[in-house]
């Protein structure tokens, strides 16, 4: 029972599931009334002291570092962080880790003064600020001689790319050349948004793809180049777009900014005009600019080496995706079969020069499709629906091939190698902004990737931390035992480890011809029901199945999974492609076209490995597929950073409408919880989380010593300590006496 006085800071019980502070305004009698922090009175029956507890006093005030709080939950977590963007703080400290709340206005936070204040300081001696940490990589790098990395992640519209360019940019600054190669390096932003970012309803510059920038620095902390990554560019954007969201920010930018004869040339007219760009319902967006962003990309590609021709070509070739979307298709029945003509249009002629392919061929590779049977091609005859289908597939695969070379060229003009015979050596800093936990209330094959990373990314994490915690106490030199952590290894030993796992269940499926949905489906209910990180659909009717995340349970609907699994165009088009005279147009292909003669050479059926639940036909096994692709690029991002010093910056949303000082309490509670970051707090929780000097201890708790026994005059403040503790704690597992500090636990 709490017997509650006027002005007491305390906890309440709320809707949303995790305590809120309040204020005790008036006690009377058994009732009191008290304010809490969204201002809302409630009356309280505090005799019973049911859902009051009294809040520990680093609460009331809030702190810099959250492992201070005496308060180490979810609600003192998510209370410390309301109060600290109420008093205009974005940045919070959970020991190492930056917590970043997306201010939504601009802050003063970031001037040459600001980079030079945080510049040599260490962490924690300043307000927590994301030079803090850009300062620390910086600085363990040249000291250490050790590559770092900073994992930037949270959801979209936290600030995560925001954050990056933040570290960019301090690290631009305090490497000090502004040479050629660090404007390079700055100057693939502006490329890499207008290709790879949209306005989204939850953000109006989104990322649509993930990415993992690498920068070189000499062994006089001089940035030398860089090398950048990507992973998962949203395809579907190309063709698609929820209502009010736009495509990729280039394809506006072009309409507004190309010169007038230019884009007759190219045929080109509004953005109203094409169906890619007008059937959201949103062609502008508020704040941008698009044919001022034009010249800036224009320049952007200058600086990072694309020529005219290079920029005319791909210009070509987006002008192209635009009229193809244009193209529409009438249906027709012959011999009994549904099949499909392309209309006439000058959208249709256009897209054929531009690709600098002949109308028949064009005509032709859209409207059929040809099968390899057992023994012979089969032609058969596309529905108008099929025909829209491939005709998307083919536009969706030149951009994303587009955006892939874009990354290649770009890490050619910025990666410099040493000099032949140089024995200078390299160290890097990796900055990772890659898209977080998602679960929304349908979840498809993109998901469960962006899942699988942060599984990936949590383990990382988690391990990390575990390992800090470690070295700690090795340290102080105190014997521990008894560090609970949950580890998410079983839902990675189900999604990509154990054989049959569901990543290689999707693959099997999707490189045998018949393989569906709906088999795939049956088949990882029927292998992984008894796994107790798997969720097995509830009737063979239902489509759902789920994955228990280490945010939370995830139901995936695996309609289309295999699909854009596959990831293949048909041979048709790949013909097309080959006969093009565009010459970017075949270099963007040019890995799926050499794979397509492997495969065509190499057709035989060949006996699969034991771990098979079928076999397998080779000549579908000689392409990769999205998971396998992805997971190799996940792989090589894992040993990259598995061999350097970590840093983590979390991105916190605190509003869906972008508003400045609107704190949401359920979105917020939701991302700490899908952040993983309650997992540092229970390894510390089950660790010895409270942590003083001897002498703050002594000073805080000196009352409690019997000076009889241990007199603090003549004895040394470790005995002391050791008395303290000896005559208050009576378990004596909750205390130890480190070399320089005392540990206590939580009870
Ligand atoms: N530190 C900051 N100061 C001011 N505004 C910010 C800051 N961080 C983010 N913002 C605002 O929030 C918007 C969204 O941020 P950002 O694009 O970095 O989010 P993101 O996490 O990368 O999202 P996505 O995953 O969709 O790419 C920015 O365009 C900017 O308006």
């Amino acid at each position: 029972m709490v017997l509650l006085t006027k002005g007491d800071n305390v906890w309440v019980d709320s809707d949303i599931g995790v305590a809120i502070g309040a204020k005790v305004r008036k006690v009377t009698g058994d009732k009191c009334v008290v304010v809490d922090d969204t201002g809302k009175e409630r009356v309280l029956s505090h005799q019973n002291g049911s859902g009051v507890s009294l809040m520990h006093p680093t609460s009331v005030e809030g702190v810099a570092d959250m492992i201070r709080l005496g308060d180490l939950n979810e609600a003192g977590l998510l209370r410390n962080l309301q109060l600290r963007h109420k008093q205009g703080h974005i940045y919070t400290y959970i020991g190492s880790v930056l917590v970043a709340v997306n201010p939504y206005e601009l802050l003063p936070l970031y001037t040459a003064e600001q980079v030079h204040l945080y510049h040599g300081r260490q962490l924690g001696e300043l307000p927590p600020h994301v030079f803090a940490i850009a300062d620390s990589c910086y600085f363990n790098m040249r000291r250490n001689h050790c590559n770092q990395c900073c994992i930037i992640s949270g959801e979209s519209g936290a600030g995560k790319t925001e954050s990056t360019k933040l570290m960019l940019q301090f690290l631009a600054a305090v490497s000090g050349q502004h040479s050629w190669i660090e404007q390079q390096i700055l100057e693939a932003n502006p490329i890499l948004e207008a290709f790879g970012n949209a306005k989204t309803i939850r953000n109006d510059n989104s990322s649509r793809f993930g990415k993992y920038v690498e920068i070189f620095f000499n062994n006089k902390g001089v940035i030398e180049g860089a090398h950048m990554e990507q992973y998962l560019l949203e395809k579907s954007r190309v063709c698609h777009q929820a209502s009010n969201e736009r495509n990729y920010h280039i394809f506006y930018c072009l309409l507004m900014g190309l010169p007038e004869e230019q884009k007759k040339i190219l045929s080109l007219g509004k953005a109203e005009d094409y169906s890619y760009l007008n059937a959201s319902g949103c062609i502008t967006c508020d704040g941008r600019e698009d044919a001022t962003d034009y010249s800036r990309i224009r320049s952007a590609l200058k600086i990072l080496t694309f020529g005219d021709r290079d920029c005319w070509d791909i210009f070509k070739l987006l002008a192209a995706i635009l009229h193809m979307g244009n193209i529409d298709f009438r249906g027709s029945i012959m011999n009994n079969m549904e099949s499909s003509d392309v209309s006439a249009s000058p959208h249709f002629t256009m897209s054929a020069k531009l690709l600098e392919v002949d109308t028949a061929s064009l005509d032709a590779s859209l409207t059929k499709r040809t099968f390899l049977t057992n023994r012979e091609r089969v032609c058969k005859p596309l529905s108008s629906e099929q025909a829209r289908d491939t005709r998307d597939a083919f536009a969706k695969a030149i951009y994303s091939k587009m955006f892939l070379w874009l990354f290649e060229k770009i890490n050619v003009a910025i990666h410099k190698k040493p000099a032949q015979g140089s024995t200078q050596g390299y160290n890097s800093i990796g900055l990772l902004d890659i898209f977080g936990f998602e679960n929304f209330k349908t979840n498809s094959f993109e998901q469960l990737c962006i899942n699988f990373a942060n599984e990936q990314l949590q383990q990382f994490f988690v391990r990390h931390v575990f390992k800090l915690e470690q070295e700690e106490y090795t340290r102080e030199d105190i014997s521990w035992k008894r560090i609970i952590f949950t580890d998410n290894q079983p839902t990675l030993d189900l999604l990509a480890v154990k054989p049959l796992n569901i990543l290689s269940l999707i693959d099997e499926e999707s490189h045998f011809p018949k393989g569906t949905d709906t088999t795939m489906l049956s088949k990882m209910n029927q292998v992984h029901k008894s796994n107790s990180s798997y969720i097995v659909s509830k009737s063979d009717h239902d489509i759902y199945f789920g994955i228990k995340h280490f945010a939370g349970a995830v139901y995936y609907n695996p309609t289309g999974f295999l699909e854009k699994n596959r990831d293949a165009l048909s041979p048709d088009l790949m013909g097309l492609v080959q006969k093009s005279s565009s010459k970017l147009l075949r270099l963007l292909f040019e890995k799926d076209l050499n794979a397509n003669t492997m495969k065509q050479n190499n057709s035989k059926v060949v006996i699969t490995p034991k771990s098979s639940l079928r076999q397998v036909n080779e000549k579908c096994r000689g392409t990769t597929t999205l998971s396998s692709q992805f997971r190799q690029s996940l792989d090589s991002l894992m040993r990259a950073l598995s061999i350097c010093e970590p840093h983590f910056i979390r991105c916190f949303k605190p509003n869906h409408s972008k508003a400045a000082k609107l704190f949401d309490r359920e979105l917020c509670i939701r991302q700490l919880r899908d952040s993983g970051m309650l997992e540092t707090i229970r390894i510390r929780k089950s660790g010895f989380p409270i942590r003083h000097t001897y002498r703050e201890f002594l000073s805080r708790y000196r009352v409690l010593l019997n000076t009889v026994t241990c007199d603090p005059r003549t004895e040394p403040e470790e005995e002391c300590c050791n008395a303290i503790c000896k005559a208050v704690i009576r378990q004596e597992d909750d205390w130890r006496i480190g070399k320089t500090k005392i540990f206590l636990k939580v009870r």
